[in-house]
């Protein structure tokens, strides 16, 4: 009998990399029929290094080349990092299965080991990510914020040659490299809450392909899906993409789920934070909630500002 070929498409990044090997080892502990094999695809966001992803301006810019290999039958499934998949999946494409989330916080890495609370007016702290930077202005309005592209080695030399003293990135990133010697302090989310679903990495697969939902079905992570079905249910009903600062996370305590998210300005001036609990039954309407909650208090005029401004 022929063994049964899957092939996984995925970016050429260490860290996608890392994400592709694991869903590969997680389908042949289950598996071990079948023969895994690993599809690099480039994506505009690996060609496009020197732009900030917020102004490159499209969504899935990590993601659009892979998605169209995977409607073409080129590969059977796809793994990205969760956070990087719009909340929309073009017609065809679902998403599969997530694995175990992994840390969901961002860290803080400077290059001398001082925490955020020791950086001042003077520091120069990297992040492109608009969400970081609302988040570090309403901490400190004083700090000096500028863009960081590249993948997360690029980024420890950028800082090392003196570009920044310290950059906000999610720990993850640096926990699955096996960098967390970098890794200066974890920041709670009182400071800084996280990007939707960050720390899931995603298996997005094809509508109608039972052979592979058999697949995925054997690795998914049930308590990981549910927190990525409240978190993405509260980003599409506030329709902020990476354009807009905004984020949650979610935390479970057996049936009850609750939810934290915010909106802000660009500068972090206006800052809209709210929690919403509900039963973990149906995660997604929690998200929704949050989102009503966050819109009742003026999330969509802000929104609505920022993409005009
Ligand atoms: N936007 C890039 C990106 N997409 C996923 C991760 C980290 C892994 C994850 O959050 O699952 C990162 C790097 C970062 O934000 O520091």
């Amino acid at each position: 009998m022929n063994k049964k070929t899957v092939r996984i498409g995925t970016r050429g990044s260490q860290l996608a990399l890392f994400q592709a090997e694991l869903t590969r080892k997680k389908l042949l502990e289950k598996f071990p029929e079948t023969d895994v094999e690993i599809v690099i695809i480039k994506t505009k966001g690996d060609k496009i290094l020197d732009v900030a992803l917020s102004k490159i301006g499209d969504k899935g810019v990590f993601t659009k080349e892979i998605e169209k290999d995977l409607l073409d039958g080129k590969i059977d499934m796809a793994v990205h990092s969760l956070k990087d998949l719009p909340t929309s999946l073009p017609e065809g494409l679902k998403l599969g299965a997530v694995l175990e989330r992994g840390e969901f916080r961002d860290a803080l890495v400077c290059k001398d080991g001082r925490t955020l609370d020791e950086l001042t007016g003077n520091d120069i702290i990297a992040t492109s990510s608009l969400r970081r930077k609302a988040s570090l202005l309403r901490y400190n309005k004083n700090f000096r914020i500028i863009d960081i592209r590249g993948n997360v080695n690029t980024r420890l030399r950028k800082m090392e040659e003196g570009y920044c003293d310290a950059m906000i990135m999610a720990a993850t990133g640096f926990q699955r490299l096996g960098l967390e010697k970098y890794i200066t302090e974890i920041i709670q989310p009182e400071i800084i809450i996280p990007a939707t679903s960050q720390g899931i990495i995603a298996i997005e697969s094809r509508t109608g392909d039972t052979v592979t939902d058999e697949l995925l079905k054997g690795i998914n992570h049930a308590a990981t899906w549910d927190a990525a079905e409240a978190e993405r249910g509260f980003l599409h009903a506030v329709e902020g993409g990476c354009q807009v600062p905004v984020g949650c996370y979610s935390q479970f305590d057996g049936e009850h789920l609750s939810l934290t998210g915010f909106v802000a300005s660009l500068d972090g001036t206006s800052y809209l934070s709210d929690t919403e609990t509900g039963s973990a039954v149906n995660p997604a309407v929690v998200g929704e909630r949050l989102a009503q909650k966050l819109i009742a208090r003026g999330a969509a005029k802000m929104i609505e500002a920022i993409r005009t401004s």
